[in-house]
């Protein structure tokens, strides 16, 4: 089983540091990387792809540096970014085989990763249509189809789902969660729902460090006891609002329904209550100013 490493990764844009020391060992699986715009998640991808150079640490596979492994490593490696580039004018068919033919397929293995692809997809029928006629969702499908083509046993999607609507989104995680058995998936969101289910591992990003690196039940445990609801008219709302960090709120009648992250009992009223992912993310990004 390959084993990807990072050791004391970092890097810097002059006095910003998108990536502070990071360490960690990845194997097969689903990891989803988490954090909010701007924690430092598409710097990490690129310096794992090899694209980018980290000012410190290094990326090491099965012990080789990444850099050192060049090529090798890249026929191993299936890399989709924020904003993948395509040619607008070329149908699906023809851009799947062109960037079959970049990463050097031969020409039947071209053609048979091209049909498993747009059915692993779900792109059969737009396979003649031009890239600027499809959806949001099937560009996206498309940037997966893209990736997975040299069927690479380390495959990098950087927010895949971003701007996808819900049943999109859906679809999305199947076909992520269908892929992991037998290679490493790494996926960058700010969006929990998108790796709560699939994500073996979930690492939680925030100003460039990787603050949690834990199973998706560890994360859960670690909120746990620390969640409550309560009902509040719309001004003792706004007090606790002021003072606890709230993961959600909804109208009843005319009342609302707080969920509040605290490790002390907030209100007499409140019942302790358990922590879904979004909650432990809250919890885990805001523990400085959960009271
Ligand atoms: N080329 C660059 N020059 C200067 N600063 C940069 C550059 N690329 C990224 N940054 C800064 O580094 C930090 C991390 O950016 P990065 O894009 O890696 O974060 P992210 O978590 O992927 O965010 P997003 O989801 O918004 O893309 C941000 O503060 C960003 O402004």
């Amino acid at each position: 089983m390959l084993e990807l490493k990072a050791q004391n990764v970092t890097k810097h844009y002059k006095e910003k540091t998108a990536a502070d020391h990071i360490s960690f060992t990845l194997k097969n699986g689903v990891y989803g990387l988490l954090g909010e715009n701007g924690a430092g998640k598409t710097t990490l991808l690129r310096i794992l792809c090899g694209i980018l150079m980290p000012d410190k640490g290094a990326v090491t596979l099965d012990g080789i540096s990444i850099h050192k492994m060049g090529a090798s490593y890249r026929t191993l490696l299936g890399y989709l970014p924020q904003d993948f580039g395509y040619y607008p004018d070329f149908t699906v068919k023809r851009y799947l085989l062109y960037l079959a033919s970049l990463k050097a397929l031969p020409r039947e293995r071209a053609l048979t990763r091209y049909r498993e692809m747009l059915k692993l997809t779900g792109l059969q029928e737009e396979e003649k249509r031009k890239i600027k006629h499809l959806s949001g969702g099937m560009i996206r499908r498309l940037g997966i189809a893209q990736a997975l083509l040299n069927d690479p046993k380390i495959l990098l999607l950087d927010e895949p789902t971003a701007g996808l609507d819900p049943k999109e989104r859906i679809r999305f995680r199947n076909i992520i969660s269908s892929l992991g058995h037998d290679r490493l998936v790494l996926l960058s969101t700010h969006i929990v729902s998108d790796v709560a289910n699939a994500a073996d591992r979930i690492l939680i990003m925030r100003r460039g460090k990787i603050i949690e690196d834990q199973t998706p039940d560890a994360l859960l445990q670690t909120a746990s006891g620390h969640v409550w609801e309560v009902t509040a008219s719309p001004q003792e709302a706004e007090a606790i609002q002021e003072q606890f960090p709230v993961c959600n709120v909804r109208t009843e009648g005319e009342n609302l329904r707080l969920r509040i992250l605290s490790r002390t009992c907030p209100s007499p009223h409140a019942s302790q209550v358990q922590p879904d992912l979004e909650d432990a993310y809250l919890y885990v990004t805001e523990n400085r100013e959960v009271c």
